[in-house]
This record gives structure tokens, C-alpha cells and sequence, in this order.
């Protein structure tokens, strides 16, 4: 691996499949460098191999891992987007962090804490799980760095639900205890791809009460890609987002590898479209989580995850701030 050229700020991109197979040697996220080969980052990707907070089928903690797996595959040009997202900003594999799995508030500290501490290295994070839980101390870090932030939410489950069992930390309640904390703009948030049973109405009127605006998975159905897009758009405004992807949000035809699977979710092609359509938005922070590999198929949903993934990373690399950045750079290097 070459060290970062930080006289001329190139990146150091994933490791060439053209020379060494992509099949071949460790894992990193799309074959990326790790964060320490250099230095610091644009974005950092990392791990929470954490799944104590689930209510239903454990087996998220093995996630990261089942996703970096899945990921050699990606390529450096993403023609949807129209960028290298590698190319134009340093991405580097963090590892995991850890969290302990027999104490769910010393995780959420930890997961805070190692946070916090990457932001040091990295301006921004994308986070794989893990189960949903870990969103709740992801968004702590971001509120003491951005402020109450635009939380886009992806998923089947609204998960503004209150407790389980009597425990109010899960990978049910991580929305309500983050608005509960201040950490979320409750004139700026949304729901995406919210489908099935609930425990009640109550539920919808709490959610409401909590900061979210739901677009259902039946309203992309009825009204295309291009409306639910405006209508995300017109919620999150130009505020700093921050995106979190439950891969329960795709159908468990296209995600069979997940906790709580619910019947008639969109597709991963639906996804894909809305992350690209939304790259404009100022993409603060995201995580892709509740992948669970003992239940998934042919690396099914582990490959719909690292394309998330792999989307989130293109829409940040053209989001203005970036963009900013590399104007400058050109600039100072035609002086
Ligand atoms: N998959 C997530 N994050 N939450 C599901 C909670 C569903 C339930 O037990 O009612
Ligand atoms: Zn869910
Ligand atoms: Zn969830």
C-alpha cells in the first residue's frame, strides 16, 4: 500500500483488482486502505459488530464483516452519480469499534466515544452494523458536532416505539430516545419506506409528536421515485442530514438477511435511485445496519448493503462541501 502523497493530497484509493484479485487478502470496505495507512480521512468507514439490543433475530453483529465481504466487488467509477468516489475524497477503512455486548449502556458509550474519537480523524462517518440500536449514540456525536441534525430514516420500522421489556435502549427505541436528547431536528426529520403492523395507532401519533414525517413504502408505489424524492427534499431543506439505513427497508426479496423482516418493501433498485436523487443534501453522517448474515441468501443482502453503502459515499463526494474543497485544490495545484 502507498502512503498518502500529502504533498499532492491524492487519495489513496482501493487496492487494484487488476493486479491482485479482489477475492484475494483482507476485507477492507471496497478494498479500501485502513485509516492508519493514512492518517486522516474524508470519510471513515467502520463497523459495530453489536446486535444486543435486538428484539427478534440476533445475528447483526456479524454484519460489518458479512458487508466488507460482499464489497470487493464494487468498482471506482460509479456511472450513476458520475464520480469516482474513491478519486475524490480519501475514504478509509476504520475497523470496528467495539461495544460491549453484555452491557448495553457501556455500548452506547463506547460506540459514542469511538465516534468522537474517529471524528478526530475523519470528517465524516459511515457506519455499519450492528443492529439499529447503535443510532442513537451515532447521533449524539453528530448533535455535539453539527447541532440537532435532519435525520433521514430508512426502514420498515418507525422505531420511535418506547420500551421493551422495559428497556428503553434497543433497535426499536434509538429515534425516540436521540429526540428525547435533543440530538435531531424535529421540524426536519423523515421516515422512508415505514410499512406493516404496528403496536397501535398511538404509535403514528407519537412518532409524529417525536419529529418524523413518514413516507410510506405504498406512497413511493403510488407516486414514483421522483415524488417521494421532492417530498424528502422539501422536509430536510438544506440542513445537515444525517442518513440511517435500516436494510429492512428493501423486501426480504431483495434483504432476506435481516432481524425483523416485513413483507412488501421496495426494492434495492428504489433505494439506489433515492440516495443518488438526494446527493445534493448536505450528508453529514450515515450508517447502514441490521444486516443479519445467518439469514441471508447468496450474499443477497450483504451486496444490496455495500451498493448502499457505495451510494452514500458517491452522494457525499458530491455534496457542495466537497466539491468546494476540490475546486480550491485545483486551484493551489495549477498555481
Ligand atoms: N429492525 C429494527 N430496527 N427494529 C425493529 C423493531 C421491531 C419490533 O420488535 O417491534
Ligand atoms: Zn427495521
Ligand atoms: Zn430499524
Amino acid at each position: 500500500m502507498t502512503p498518502q502523497d500529502s504533498t499532492k493530497n491524492t487519495p489513496v484509493g482501493p487496492r487494484d483488482s487488476s493486479k491482485t484479485p479482489r477475492y484475494a487478502g483482507r476485507a477492507t470496505y471496497a478494498l479500501l486502505p485502513e485509516l492508519h495507512e493514512v492518517g486522516h480521512a474524508d470519510i471513515a468507514v467502520a463497523g459495530v459488530p453489536f446486535d444486543t439490543g435486538v428484539s427478534y433475530r440476533p445475528g447483526a453483529r456479524f454484519g460489518p464483516s458479512h458487508v466488507r465481504e460482499a464489497s470487493r466487488l464494487l468498482r471506482p467509477y460509479n456511472p450513476a452519480q458520475d464520480i469516482s468516489p474513491f478519486e475524490v475524497q480519501q475514504v478509509a477503512d476504520a475497523g470496528d469499534l467495539v461495544a460491549n455486548p453484555f452491557n448495553l449502556d457501556e455500548a452506547v458509550q463506547q460506540v459514542a466515544d469511538g465516534a468522537r474519537d474517529l471524528l478526530t480523524r475523519a470528517d465524516r462517518l459511515v457506519v455499519i452494523g450492528g443492529d439499529h440500536t447503535i443510532a442513537y449514540p451515532l447521533l449524539r456525536t453528530m448533535a455535539e458536532k453539527h447541532g440537532p441534525v435532519a435525520v433521514l430514516h430508512a426502514d420498515a420500522h418507525l422505531d420511535t416505539w418506547d420500551t421493551y421489556f422495559g428497556a428503553p435502549v434497543t433497535h426499536g427505541t434509538p429515534f425516540r430516545r436521540a429526540s428525547e436528547d435533543g440530538y435531531i431536528d424535529l421540524t426536519a426529520s423523515a421516515h422512508l419506506g415505514i410499512r406493516g403492523p404496528l403496536y397501535g395507532k398511538k404509535d403514528l401519533d407519537d412518532d409524529a409528536r417525536l419529529g418524523f414525517e413518514i413516507t410510506t413504502t405504498d406512497f413511493i408505489e403510488e407516486h414514483g421515485v421522483p415524488a417521494a424524492v421532492e417530498r424528502l427534499r422539501a422536509r430536510l431543506g438544506d440542513r445537515p442530514v444525517y442518513i440511517s439505513i435500516d436494510i429492512d427497508v428493501l423486501d426480504p426479496a431483495h434483504a432476506p438477511g435481516t432481524g425483523t423482516p416485513e413483507a412488501g418493501g421496495m426494492t434495492s433498485r428504489e433505494l439506489l435511485r433515492i440516495i443518488r436523487a438526494l446527493s445534493d443534501l448536505n450528508i453529514v453522517g450515515a450508517d447502514v445496519v441490521e444486516v443479519a448474515p445467518a439469514y441471508d441468501h447468496a450474499q443477497l443482502t450483504a451486496v444490496a448493503a455495500s451498493h448502499v453503502v457505495y451510494e452514500l459515499i458517491s452522494a457525499m463526494g458530491r455534496s457542495k462541501n466537497i466539491q468546494l474543497e476540490n475546486t480550491q485544490l485545483e486551484n493551489t495545484q495549477r498555481d
